[in-house]
């Protein structure tokens, strides 16, 4: 033979788990993303197509999510343990197990009264925002005359691992999808809002108090609005920023509905009681609107919020 196979491995790569662990009505996420890489006896696979010692990716995958629900995930190294014993120990032509984990951290929304630590409210308990993905962006246009300005965010990325349902949608004959009536929302939200100031610079607004109070309130109305569907909550955060911020007279969302699927474990003799999620990337569902101070013009472009 003129060639003979060299270093070899195969497994599943980036399992996307969300493991939510219920402490009465508090909330604890876990968000993974698993990589198996298993090697081994598996010169026959290669040379001849015999799979009699292939374990399937497929099954690396389900080990994965069983495993979410019957270890929990108490740290990534604790799990990637677990994983990489089972796969070594229980299948004899597999001698090495690579488990690759990222990690994604989430913190809790902060309450009213600002302290993120205190869990207190009901509204908190449930409510993740993403750290360090957020980009703070603005636009600014002047005429000689007049300013225009624009500010926003985007990729900043939230959950709400409960009080969010989605059903009495309309059916036709290529509807699948089953009526949820306790589902994860998670998007990454993308805003842009547009100031009412446009000349006088003896009352131009506090640029950095007013992003902040306008982050603030919007992701408290994502986090307190309970659900009926992205598109309420939506509004919802529109409207809590348009009603608590006199500056601010527009405001733009893209909102990808980031699905959450239940993973079925019923095949393995498992439950899974709202807590073991595959977290899809695409398609996602994607919610666009603006929300306006009654009576005024909008004037923020449809396409901006996906710049
Ligand atoms: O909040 C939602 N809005 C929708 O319009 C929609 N469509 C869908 O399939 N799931 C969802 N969720």
């Amino acid at each position: 033979m003129p060639t003979i196979l060299g270093q070899n491995q195969y497994g599943k790569a980036e399992n996307r788990v969300v493991k939510i662990t219920r402490d009465g009505d508090t909330h604890h996420i876990k968000d993974l993303n698993v990589s198996v890489a298993l090697s081994g006896d598996m010169d026959d696979v290669h040379y001849s197509g015999s799979n009699a010692n292939v374990l399937p990716t497929d099954t690396t995958k389900n080990t994965v999510f069983a495993f979410a629900k019957e270890h929990g995930i108490e740290s990534a190294e604790q799990f990637g343990i677990h994983l990489a014993r089972h796969f070594v120990s229980s299948q004899e032509p597999i001698h090495r197990a690579r488990i690759r984990i990222e990690e994604y951290s989430w913190e809790r929304i902060a309450t009213s009264d600002g302290n993120s630590k205190f869990i207190g409210a009901d509204e908190v308990r449930h409510s993740f925002a993403r750290k360090g993905m957020e980009t703070r962006v603005s636009q600014i246009t002047y005429d000689g005359e007049n300013w225009e300005v624009i500010s926003g965010l985007k990729d900043l990325t939230v959950m709400n691992s409960t009080n969010s349902e989605f059903w009495g949608y309309v059916k036709d004959k290529y509807t699948t999808l089953k009526e949820a009536y306790d589902r994860i929302l998670a998007t990454d939200v993308s805003a842009r809002w547009r100031y009412n100031w446009t000349s006088d610079e003896q009352r131009m607004p506090n640029w950095e108090k007013s992003y902040e109070q306008a982050r603030k309130h919007m992701l408290q109305a994502f986090a307190e609005t309970y659900s009926l569907s992205l598109q309420q909550t939506l509004y919802q955060m529109g409207s809590r920023i348009i009603n608590s911020r006199s500056e601010i007279d527009e405001i733009r969302f893209s909102l990808p509905n980031n699905h959450h699927f239940l993973v079925d474990l019923e095949p393995f003799g498992l439950k899974n009681d709202n807590e073991v999620y595959f977290a899809a990337d695409r398609p996602y569902g994607l919610i666009e609107a603006t929300v306006l101070r009654d009576g005024v013009e909008p004037k923020i472009p449809v396409d901006m919020t996906n710049l």
